[in-house]
């Protein structure tokens, strides 16, 4: 079983259990379900494009940094000049949680993206309660019918869509016109290897029309300089800011470095 298996099969339980014990109708009625979102899109091709991520562990790292608190991390990286911040949500694999995004929707005025491994529908309605600007959907666990459907459910709820690719075979079934920004995992979810050049293969062949993101592994103001000249305008960074004591501040360096 690869570790995307193992995430997908543990998160249809999760979601159940969610479901029955939060009906649909009770997360309607959350305050911030009808609040107006910011466009992750646009942040991100206009200013830094820098997307940085709350990370507390990973199936590849184990701990990253389970000390510092989201205010903390959330206030740091906009107060670096971040474009977005991503959240990781999932608790059994990477130790998030909703209430992580819901905290940090009440520090900051920057899009949120509900970072999770969403595989039904009503984990989009949940990003958009707890406060979430944007969704991630990730190819490899979708097929192209729900693809379709949920980056359209997101668009009604006002939400962007980040939609994530590792192939061209996973590209060519994701190009819809309700995606807003296509994301390159440079991380092999086989073996856990990194590599930029996944970005730069697949940019070629993604259209114009999409922001271009590109996600993991990205540890050097060298490897951002190496992927603009691809045309991407999003770079997702997590563990590269995480490890460190302070995330805000080194995403703050990280930034000024930037040419
Ligand atoms: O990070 C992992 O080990 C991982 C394993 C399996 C599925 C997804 C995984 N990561 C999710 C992400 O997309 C990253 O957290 C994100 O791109 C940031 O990556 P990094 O800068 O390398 O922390």
């Amino acid at each position: 079983m690869t570790i995307l298996e193992k995430i997908t099969s543990y998160k249809k339980q999760e979601v159940f259990a969610r479901k029955m014990a939060f009906p649909l109708s009770l997360l309607k009625q959350s305050k911030l379900y009808n609040r107006e979102c910011f466009s992750m899109a646009k942040n991100v091709s206009e200013g830094s494009g820098i997307i940085a991520e709350h990370k507390r562990r990973s199936p590849s790292k184990s701990v990253i940094n389970e000390k510092v608190l989201v205010p903390e991390v959330v206030i740091g990286y906009e107060k670096a000049g971040v474009s977005a911040i991503s959240i990781l949500t999932d608790t059994k694999f990477f130790g998030g949680s909703l209430d992580d995004l819901l905290v940090a929707r009440a520090h900051v005025n920057i899009p949120l993206l509900r970072k999770d491994f969403i595989i039904d529908p009503y984990q989009i309605h949940e990003a958009k309660a707890y406060g979430a600007d944007a969704i991630l959907l990730i190819a490899a666990c979708l097929d192209e019918k729900q693809l379709k459907e949920y980056s359209e459910i997101a668009k009604q709820l006002g939400m962007d869509v980040l939609l994530e690719i590792h192939n061209e075979a996973e590209l060519k079934r994701s190009l819809h016109p309700t995606v807003d920004l296509l994301g390159v995992n440079n991380r092999n979810l086989k073996t856990f290897e990194v590599s930029l050049e996944a970005s730069k293969r697949l940019s070629t062949l993604m259209p114009d029309t999409y922001v271009k993101i590109s996600e993991s592994g990205i540890s050097s103001v060298d490897a951002i300089n190496e992927l603009k000249p691809f045309g991407f305008k999003g770079f997702l960074i997590g563990e590269r800011f995480m490890k460190t004591e302070n995330p805000g501040e080194s995403a703050e360096h990280f930034i000024n470095a930037l040419s």
